[in-house]
């Protein structure tokens, strides 16, 4: 569904004067990436502000030409052939809106439909199935401008699914709604993509949108794609830390097992009977958990995992190194890259 080789993106930027010049260095906002997406995925493509997600995302939709590699939507070139692949691709980008501002709701998707030349008949049975997935009947008679912004981000899903496109892209459709629109919002996602096949990728900075829907992540990072892969792998992958939380019998001294050799974990904070031990990486929490119980007496014992925020929080901030599967360059390389050429 999505080919990407090599793709580059840079923009030009005004520098410093030198003299009666300015200096126009290009920034690299994408800086060679290759990914690809197969029918039927849910892919999210994440990273922190300003890694070039927006910038892939209007390449991908024919929006922005890529300064170099390649680049192939649904078999088409997008910049190339941006009129066939708007029959075959819905865009969403959360912050704007492609509905007409005075018109009812229902007329601006009337609209929509003589746009992309979708039969009446079959427009009728696509706006019905929409209409009931996404709770749009109480304002379809509603000008755009007096919907709230759940209400409209509802109002641009069913616009970019009237013609049933093969690929939606969405560019954080869930920036700014409560918590019941975004669930009625991720409900809707989970299941176009279950049941009609529909390939979905996601930008988002949302926790929640990317524990719930994304089965793969593409994290990109200045430009360059940092981790291609599941959610759990790399929770795995990275160095996140587990931290058992042991409540003993009695408040005593800290914990200290494996004492002398290589594997010493000492509790780090202790409350009460309650002390806190973080694993290293590669600990084996059962053996140090047959050890606790062997020479304490506890009462209770939960093990915390490192949530996807900490994940995400410790890549972007660069605290991870990035080897392992599905991680497709060091750490060191990816900062020796400069990003303006
Ligand atoms: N038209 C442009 N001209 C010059 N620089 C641009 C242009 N568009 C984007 N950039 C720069 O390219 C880089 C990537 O921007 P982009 O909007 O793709 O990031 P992003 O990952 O979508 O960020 P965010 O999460 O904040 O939306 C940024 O440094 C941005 O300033």
């Amino acid at each position: 569904m999505i080919e990407a080789a090599g793709v580059v993106k840079s923009f030009p930027v005004r520098g410093r004067r030198r003299g009666l010049r300015r200096s126009r260095t290009p920034l690299r906002a994408v800086d060679g990436v290759s990914f690809t997406v197969e029918p039927g995925e849910f892919v999210g493509y994440l990273g922190p502000n300003g890694a070039g997600k927006s910038t892939t995302i209007k390449m991908l939709t024919g929006i922005l030409t890529a300064t170099s590699g390649s680049l192939r939507v649904c078999g088409l070139d997008p910049s190339r052939r941006r009129t066939a692949l708007a029959r075959r691709l819905g865009v969403v980008f959360g912050q704007r809106t492609t509905l007409w501002w005075d018109l009812p709701l229902r007329d601006s998707l009337a609209l929509v439909r003589r746009l992309y030349g979708v039969e009446r008949e079959a427009h009728r049975a696509r706006l019905a199935e929409l209409t009931a997935l996404l709770e749009l009947e109480p304002f379809l008679g509603t000008p755009v401008r007096q919907l709230s912004l759940g209400q409209r981000m509802r109002g641009d899903l069913a616009a970019a699914l009237l013609h049933d496109p093969e690929l939606l892209v969405l560019d954080e459709p869930t920036i700014g709604l409560d918590v019941v629109s975004k669930a009625t919002v991720r409900d809707f996602l989970e299941r176009i993509n279950a049941e009609r096949g529909t390939t979905i990728l996601l930008t988002t900075h949302d926790l929640g949108d990317i524990e719930r829907l994304c089965r793969r992540v593409l994290i990109v990072d200045h430009g360059r794609l940092a981790y291609d892969g599941g959610l759990d792998e790399l929770r795995r992958t990275v160095d996140a830390d587990r931290v058992l939380v042991v409540e003993l019998a009695r408040p005593g001294p800290p914990i200290v097992l494996g004492d002398g050799g290589p594997e010493r974990i000492e509790a780090e904070r202790s409350e009460g009977p309650r002390q806190w031990l973080r694993l290293p990486r590669g600990a084996n929490a059962a053996a140090v958990v047959a050890e606790l119980a062997a020479r304490h007496e506890v009462r209770d014992i939960a093990l915390r995992e490192a949530g996807i925020e900490e994940v995400l929080a410790g890549l972007y901030r660069g605290d991870h190194a990035y080897s392992g599967p599905g991680l497709p360059r060091p750490r060191s390389a990816v900062d020796q890259r400069s990003t303006v050429e």
